[in-house]
């Protein structure tokens, strides 16, 4: 397959320079807008990639991981800079402070999607291996960036790699169904649950695929149904209670979801409602197939019970576009994941293979960096 093999333009995150001073700062495509406006933002400080990650402008665990990796190596580069324009040195010590500070910083944006913990902890390691060699701060700098750049390009493969095996499982003829956003939106790449799909479609086999609009900030009718139809798949999109009706007339044939979070176990965190197309799937014997790399996967937890689940805002439920659709001061609930238990899961689709039951034993053979 070659990069012309898929069409659409999607560029979610990346590193540039300011075109009028060099400046290092981050690319990125706003999807809080999407799909009515295309708005590019340029970031230039670590506070506006926490605020970019915490408000959806940018989301799915994959690129929220590459995300704040650039945020990482964009504070690095910023505070080098600073002090550069005062003539001050930067020393290793501050410089390994700010960065683990950044960190922190970024990693109490969103806490269910596990690839931000991965993503800052790798960056962390890269300058406490190469601290050691004594190299001039400003290389340690330049390395950071480098290894953001390398953790973007390993995504883009990744998606390739999920993408390859999973479309093993898609038959010509297949209507599929999937949930929230899990495309080339979600990730660097073509995506995890959607690449599947794009690879499938691109061999030739003709598919449908429902999407679920996914309540309540609607990354599936905003999302992906903006990203199926820019790649010319086929697409049905249905309201999220639509799923059972769909799933009894005997229309799906597989259900592709991603991932925030795997845990040792098998369970699953996703966007809510995940849970309730399982089960649903389980008693229609549909299989339900999870898509996401293996920074994905948490095996210091033994289970789903220990997954943080993300609560967001009430707007989001209240609100539609900022028009209110419920009385004033109703108690809201707004869990932004579920989790989904191992048992409703058929397999679980990775980068290094498609791992099925039992999970335990099997993920662990993975070899993941967790
Ligand atoms: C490829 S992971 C996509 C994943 O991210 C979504 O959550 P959010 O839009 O809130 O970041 C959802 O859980 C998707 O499955």
């Amino acid at each position: 397959m070659d990069d012309s093999f898929f069409h659409s333009q999607v560029r979610t995150v990346w590193w540039e320079e300011d075109e009028a001073d060099g400046r290092a700062q981050i690319g990125l495509l706003d999807q809080s807008l999407l799909p009515q406006q295309v708005v590019i933002m340029h970031l230039q400080h670590e506070q506006q990639v926490a605020d970019a990650i915490a408000s959806l402008k940018v989301r799915g665990a994959p690129v929220i991981g590459v995300t704040a990796a650039f945020g990482v190596a964009l504070a690095a580069a910023r505070l080098l800079a600073e002090r550069q324009a005062v003539q001050r040195e930067l020393t290793l010590a501050e410089l390994s402070e700010h960065v683990h500070e950044v960190s922190q910083l970024l990693c109490r944006t969103r806490p269910t999607a596990v690839n931000l913990f991965w993503a800052t902890e790798r960056m962390q390691r890269c300058l406490q291996q190469v601290a050691r060699t004594s190299m001039p701060v400003q290389q340690l700098v330049a390395l950071l960036q480098e290894e953001a750049q390398a953790i973007a390009a390993e995504d883009v493969q990744a998606c390739w790699q999920m993408g390859m095996y999973g479309a093993e499982l898609i038959a010509d003829g297949d209507t599929l169904l999937t949930h929230c956003n899990a495309g080339a939106l979600a990730t660097t790449g073509i995506g995890t649950a959607l690449a599947p799909i794009y690879v499938a479609a691109r061999s030739g086999k003709n598919l449908h695929v429902l999407v679920d609009e996914t309540r309540p900030v609607l990354q599936g009718a905003r999302l992906t149904a903006w990203e199926l139809q820019q790649e010319g798949i086929p697409l049905t999109l249905i309201t999220d209670n639509m799923a059972g009706h769909f799933m009894r007339q005997g229309n799906i044939r597989s259900i592709f979801v991603g991932a925030d979070r795997i845990a040792a176990n098998g369970d699953v965190a996703n966007k809510i409602g995940t849970y309730s197309l399982a089960v649903l799937a389980h008693a229609h014997q549909i299989p339900l197939y999870v898509v996401a790399p293996c920074s994905t996967i948490d095996l210091s937890l033994p289970s789903g019970d220990q997954i943080p689940i993300e609560q967001r805002k009430p707007e989001e439920v209240t609100t539609l576009y900022g028009t209110s659709i419920a009385p004033a001061g109703v108690a809201v609930a707004n869990p932004a994941f579920d989790v989904t238990p191992h048992p409703y899961i058929s397999a679980i689709i990775t980068e290094k293979g498609i791992v099925r039951p039992p999970y335990r034993e099997n993920l662990r053979e993975l070899d993941t960096e967790h």
